[in-house]
């Protein structure tokens, strides 16, 4: 009776851009046409202390904390699902090849796989795990935020505070949707000021 079977639909774009409520719209619409479906997300993003994934407008649907792409095979070896949703693909731990094998698999067994995560960090550096399963995709939406400095579609989850480690939990409080140009102009200022501290240290 299923008709929809095997596909990798993955939805990337920067921070606000709407990847995690497209990720629970599909869930929704897979649930309501009779799909067996499990959702999970990367132990990683505690923001919301629950094991729910919630987007940034807040809506909510349920999910399995899960640390590796075995911790997903697993569970889904028990359970059978015909659907596999993943948010925040880019904070699942261990091995590119073994996550790209184990969704190359489900989707050979006719699972169909939901992914969203980050294309890039805050400096523009791919995910390299998004990058990697782009071309695997039958469907892929790339998203955008509004850029919050001009209001253009956003390029970029520009990262507020000083830190430089690639994985800093949050939300607006930490990072700004930017497009290129206004992250372009930022990142001058931001230079400009490191600049003349290290002149007025001297
Ligand atoms: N600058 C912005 N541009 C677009 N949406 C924003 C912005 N700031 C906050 N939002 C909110 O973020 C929601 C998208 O959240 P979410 O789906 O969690 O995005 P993502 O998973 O890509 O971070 C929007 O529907 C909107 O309510
Ligand atoms: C750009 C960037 C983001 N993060 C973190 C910040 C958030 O906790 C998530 C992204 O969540 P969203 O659902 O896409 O809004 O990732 C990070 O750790 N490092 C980065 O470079
Ligand atoms: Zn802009």
């Amino acid at each position: 009776m299923h008709q929809y079977k095997g596909k990798l639909i993955i939805h990337t774009g920067s921070m606000f851009s709407g990847k995690t409520s497209s990720l629970e719209k599909d869930v929704k619409r897979f649930n309501i046409a009779g799909y067996k479906t499990v959702a999970f997300k990367p132990t990683v993003d505690t923001r919301f202390k629950s094991s729910d994934i919630i987007s940034h407008d807040e809506m909510s649907i349920e999910a399995i904390l899960v640390e590796n792409i075995e911790n997903i095979k697993i569970y889904c070896e028990n359970s059978n699902p015909e659907v596999i949703a993943i948010d925040e693909i880019q904070f699942l731990e261990g091995e590119i090849k073994d996550i790209i094998d184990t969704i190359t698999e489900f989707l050979s067994r006719d699972i169909t796989v939901i992914v969203a995560g980050l294309d890039v960090d805050f400096e523009g550096k791919p995910f390299e795990i998004v990058k990697e399963l782009m071309p695997i995709a039958d469907y892929l939406t790339k998203h955008h935020a509004v850029c919050v400095k001009c209001g253009s579609d956003a390029w970029i989850s520009h990262r507020k505070t000083k830190d430089k480690e690639r994985v800093v939990i949050g939300a607006s409080r930490e990072y700004e949707p930017l497009c290129r140009s206004c992250y372009l102009k930022e990142k001058k200022e931001e230079d400009a000021i490191i600049n003349k501290n290290q002149v007025t240290l001297l």
